[in-house]
């Protein structure tokens, strides 16, 4: 039935994962996306490197810029520690609907705040909002357009302190070739390119991480 792209994820998650085991549920979603439909999620090769620096960094306050359907929103708030946060952007209204299905399936709902609405209006908001100092992690995966002014945003508003990690999707597909030349000519960044390939495709991508220098 599932109408919208979206909406078959969220029903092959409800037929194929356990309520309240997140790794059933983006396990669910990559068969889903390999072998019935393509879609945008940051997928199992690029997740993996996902994985191995947010349990680097083990975040107690961490950002997440584009939800989709809520598959990196599962797959960040399982690695969190007890009492850590995660804050997620999402301007699609459709797909927020989605993914707040799709994290409380998962059972990681207290652990995530999704906010509906544009990066852009919604980072200047945070501090007052959500009573944050600063960010210790943040994940770029929206519209590459905004990787840029979304990272100045950041910075202008305070919301970055020295060893904040931000990690980049989609660097090299469908690219962000102005984010690169920021963080890595910018001596405020220390960046390192994570070579991996295109979410469920042989094409080439990669994630851009980068630690704020203070
Ligand atoms: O718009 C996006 N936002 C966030 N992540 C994306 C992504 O991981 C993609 F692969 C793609 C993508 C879409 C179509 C292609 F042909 C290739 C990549 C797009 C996005
Ligand atoms: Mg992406």
């Amino acid at each position: 039935t599932g109408s919208t792209q979206p909406q078959r994820m969220l029903e092959a998650v409800q037929k194929n994962a356990t309520k309240g085991d997140p790794e059933s549920v983006f396990s669910a979603i990559d068969y889903y996306c390999r072998h019935k439909e393509w879609a945008m999620n940051v997928g199992d090769e690029k997740g993996l490197i996902l994985d191995s620096v947010l349990t680097e960094v083990n975040p107690s306050i961490a950002l997440e810029l584009g939800t989709y359907c809520g598959y990196s929103t599962v797959r960040i708030a399982r690695l969190l520690s007890p009492g850590s946060k995660l804050i997620t952007v999402e301007f699609n209204p459709a797909f927020a609907a989605v993914a707040r299905q799709i994290i409380a399936y998962a059972g990681v709902q207290d652990k995530v705040t999704l906010v509906e609405g544009p990066s852009g209006d919604l980072i200047p908001k945070m501090k007052e909002r959500f009573g944050i100092k600063s960010f210790d992690f943040v994940f770029l995966d929206h519209w590459k357009d905004r990787y840029v002014p979304d990272t100045k945003l950041l910075e202008d508003c305070g919301l970055l302190r020295k060893g904040t990690v931000l990690l980049a999707d989609n660097v090299i597909c469908p690219g962000a070739p102005e984010y690169l030349k920021y963080v890595r000519n910018s001596p405020r960044y220390e960046s390192r390119y994570f070579k991996s390939n295109l979410e469920y495709s042989k094409v080439e991508d990669g994630l851009e991480k980068s630690v704020f220098l203070g």
